[in-house]
């Protein structure tokens, strides 16, 4: 599994302005966003072209074309969608597959409580979409879902990732890349990351203060 922390000075700049305290819920949400485009731009660089012959104005011209796999966003409820309208600005055409995950906060377990998936996913290249990445619990369970339901190719961009959760998930699905704006320090004794953001779907759903 390759784990890529992009040093983008535009990304370095927004993750920064994101973990302010007191941050407001309209900037944690615009910045989530923008990031969630700049990791989509990084993931989708090593996408295969192919060269197609089309009628240009002035004659045939030959263009290149993404090839092959469609992609498929898959944000995990809730904070995910918050870096899905980023994602969706680059590639307006992709499917959503949604999975709602809720970590259970005594046990920092995943508990699912919905799935809907489009078709075809053994066909696209599955991205998906998630602020943080702390135990890895509710990645592990989406590649889980997502392998299932027959998808071989799968991304994770998030953006902050605790090295924890990134060695837990490289131990059970090593094939699935990563795609981060930050690797941070550690979890503390109740799972969150260090400095990381904070609660992010409560920044980006405003369901608590401080
Ligand atoms: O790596 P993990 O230890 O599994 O933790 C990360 C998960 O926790 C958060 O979601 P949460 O369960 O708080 O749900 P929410 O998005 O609805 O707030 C976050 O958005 C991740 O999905
Ligand atoms: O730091 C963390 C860990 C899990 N979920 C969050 O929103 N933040
Ligand atoms: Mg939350």
């Amino acid at each position: 599994m390759a784990v890529h922390e992009i040093r983008h000075p535009l990304v370095r700049h927004k993750i920064g302005l994101l973990r302010e305290a007191g941050i407001s819920t309209a900037k944690f949400r615009q910045l989530t966003a923008e990031l969630g485009r700049l990791l989509a731009y990084e993931a989708c660089q090593d996408l295969p072209l192919e060269n197609v012959t089309i009628d240009c104005w002035s004659g045939p011209v030959e263009i290149q074309q993404i090839k092959g796999k469609k992609i498929s966003i898959v944000p995990i409820l809730r904070a995910g969608l918050g870096m899905m309208d980023g994602v969706l600005d680059l590639i307006p055409s992709a499917r959503i597959s949604v999975v709602g995950l809720s970590r259970n906060e005594e046990t920092l377990q995943p508990e699912p409580y919905f799935e809907k998936f489009v078709g075809q996913l053994d066909e696209r290249q599955a991205l998906i979409v998630d602020p943080m990445l702390a135990t890895g619990g509710s990645m592990i369970a989406t590649v889980d879902m997502l392998k299932r339901a027959g998808c071989r190719s799968i991304k994770a961009l998030t953006l902050v990732c605790a090295p924890e959760g990134i060695a837990a998930l490289q131990a059970v699905h090593p094939e699935v890349d990563i795609y981060t704006a930050a690797i941070d320090s550690h979890l503390n004794e109740h799972g969150y990351i260090i400095p990381g953001l904070g609660d992010a779907g409560d920044k980006l759903f405003g369901t608590k203060h401080g």
